[in-house]
């Protein structure tokens, strides 16, 4: 609990001062507006009335300084000029209170939310695979604007009210005990109510919020997802879906707006009520000479100003507590360690020879997905991996890079074990083509010159050449300066991926990774890539994860896994001559080409239009 509000006070740091500031501010200008109505008193009873002046000295001699009452009396103006300074100043502290608030709250908010991207920056990488990345995000904005309006409005709001009701209560005890018990009769009771009020309305804001978010969720997933929606002629069921979250948002919108609206009027009748009381008894009083005029004046006035902001407190008190929550929920994602870059461990010349020795590894406890893995890779060789889906190609790679640790045995480069390597220097010398490749909103060429800050345009242009980009960008009018992704054009899914690995060449790194990488693309598009590619990548020590036999037969070194396990491993040669695994799927995809080669060939239309003259 403790932690959480300090965090917030961390985060005020360098606006402490103003806040404070603010503070005092709201504090005067309750005090201000407090005092026309007193000047209205003292201009009824005293001026324009009678009464003798029980006013402080100083206002006294204020009035004698300007020529006394009967001066006054006949240049009523004077008390009008008065109100309007009051106003004045009153008015410029409300704006000085609402800058430096606005000026703090927003400086925190600012401050808050630079720490919350710096720390999912830094997160480990299976926190961000297992995030429920909506979750996130709702943290780093909703979140914190909950907490940003609760320092902007809520705290100010309660100070203000607070001031307002010591001040109004001593001037009012001052100028009459027994009507102050009475005008304040339903102070508490309507405290009570609107607390208890909103207490249990806050339930009915929540599954409010909630059916918005499941509103929200349903729009965002069919959106994203219309392709698929379109596809499968589901456009009904979606309609009909997004219908009843609506109807469920809609019911649950209009029961909280007849609670509010049943609120507001058993309250509005407990002020009104209030204020007749104070209106019959003082009027009586005043007929019978025992309360001035201005004194019920300045009764009903100040009751007016206190009732409604009270009436507000219920409220506030009860949205403080979403700021708590929210509070809570980003203490929650701050809490997550960050990952240990490994800053002062060896940075080895990565161009070197690799060993992997006995490795095990587990995502889960107990349920292991590598297991007894041993091999070894020369300097600058090519290493391909086949197997089944789920054997745990992607997940070996992934311990390169130690986006996930080892549980046992040895990882080596150059015979430096892998985990006393720094992390960043590591990932800095890899280059990985993810097996889903993301492209951020920006163009062609941003996208690869995301893989290194310095790269200049031959760099791009020569990777671009490799990974045969060239055809596609010549589709565009902007060139690589398209713009990809929502804003721009679409790619498709092999394009995709060459972007992706343009965007991994460029990083001139010693050890490159292909997950999967050319599974989109078309066999002659991914022969020149590798033709290209093995020009290029000379003494560089490349990974290539594929299902295509064509790719893998040209490494120096196949590895076939099935069920976490290395069951083969050669070359291309050795294993077709090994019954197995490796063997069974070329067998079967070189039948396949065949078969595929041969319905080719005896299509029925003319040989020109086949390309055979
Ligand atoms: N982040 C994760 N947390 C828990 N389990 C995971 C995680 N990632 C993968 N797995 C599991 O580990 C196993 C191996 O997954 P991996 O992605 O390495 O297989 P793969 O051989 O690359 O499969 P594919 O060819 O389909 O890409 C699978 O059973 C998968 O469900």
């Amino acid at each position: 609990m403790f932690t959480r509000w300090r965090l917030l006070w961390d985060l005020m740091k360098g606006n402490r001062m103003r806040y404070a500031c603010a503070v005092v501010a709201t504090a005067f200008s309750a005090l201000l507006s407090l005092i026309p109505t007193l000047v209205i008193r003292t201009t009824v009873d005293s001026i324009i009335g009678d009464k003798p002046m029980d006013v402080p000295g100083w206002v006294e001699d204020a009035v004698l300084l300007l020529g006394g009452r009967d001066n006054l009396a006949h240049n009523l103006w004077v008390c009008g000029v008065a109100l309007l300074a009051i106003s004045l100043v009153n008015g410029a502290l409300l704006y000085v209170r609402g800058k430096w608030t606005s000026q703090a709250s927003e400086s925190m908010a600012k401050n808050l939310r630079d720490l919350l991207y710096d720390h999912l920056q830094n997160l480990p990488y299976d926190e961000h695979v297992k995030a429920e990345t909506g979750d996130w995000v709702q943290r780093c904005t909703s979140d914190v604007e909950t907490i940003r309006r609760f320092l902007a409005v809520q705290l100010v709001e309660i100070g203000r009210t607070g001031f307002l009701l010591v001040m109004a209560l001593t001037i009012m005890f001052s100028l009459n005990v027994k009507m102050t018990f009475i005008s304040m009769a339903v102070v508490p009771i309507i405290f009570a109510f609107s607390y208890v009020f909103f207490s249990k309305v806050k339930e009915a804001f929540r599954l409010a919020d909630e059916a918005e978010g499941k509103l929200t969720t349903v729009l965002q997933e069919n959106l994203t997802g219309i392709r698929v929606v379109k596809a499968f002629g589901r456009q009904a069921y979606e309609v009909e879906k997004f219908d009843s979250k609506n109807r469920e948002y809609r019911d649950l919108s209009y029961r909280l707006t007849r609670l509010m609206a049943s609120y507001w009027a058993i309250s509005d009748f407990l002020i009104m009520f209030q204020m007749g009381v104070v209106l019959v008894i003082g009027v009586y009083w005043a007929s019978r000479g025992t309360m001035t005029l201005g004194t019920l004046l300045t009764f009903m006035s100040y009751e007016g100003m206190l009732l409604w902001p009270v009436r507000q407190m219920g409220r506030i008190l009860t949205d403080m507590g979403r700021a708590q929550i929210s509070l809570t929920r980003i203490k929650e994602l701050l809490d997550k360690p960050r990952e240990d870059m490994n800053e002062d461990g060896l940075t080895p010349d990565l161009n070197a020879d690799i060993e992997f020795k006995n490795v095990y590894f587990e995502y889960e406890k107990g349920r292991p997905v590598l297991q007894d893995i041993s091999f070894k890779v020369k300097k600058g060789q090519t290493v391909a991996i086949l197997g089944p889906t789920g054997s745990g190609k992607s997940s070996l790679v992934h311990l390169l890079l130690r986006l996930y640790d080892y549980q046992r045995g040895s990882i080596t480069i150059g015979g430096v074990e892998l985990k006393k390597i720094n992390k960043k220097w590591l990932r800095q010398h890899i280059g990985i083509v993810l097996q889903e490749p993301f492209l951020f909103s920006r163009t062609i060429k941003e996208n690869i010159a995301l893989g290194r800050s310095d790269v200049n345009e031959t760099e791009i242009l020569e990777a671009m050449r490799v990974a045969a980009l060239n055809d596609v960008i010549q589709q565009f009018e902007e060139g690589y300066d398209t713009l990809v992704g929502e804003r721009g054009v679409t790619l498709s899914g092999g394009q995709k991926q060459r972007v992706a690995i343009a965007r991994a060449l460029v990083r001139n790194s010693s050890i490159l990774i292909f997950d999967d990488s050319l599974s989109a693309v078309d066999t002659e598009t991914d022969a020149a890539i590798r033709k290209a590619l093995k020009e290029r990548r000379k003494g560089i020590t490349t990974f290539i994860i594929s299902h295509r036999i064509t790719t893998l037969a040209e490494a120096d070194l196949i590895l076939v896994l099935d069920q976490g396990r290395l069951v083969q491993s050669g070359t291309h040669e050795e294993l077709i001559r090994q019954p197995g695994l490796y063997q069974r799927i070329w067998a079967l995809q070189s039948k396949l080409e065949e078969e595929l080669a041969n319905e080719y060939n005896s299509l029925e239309y003319p040989a020109q239009e086949r390309g055979v003259m």
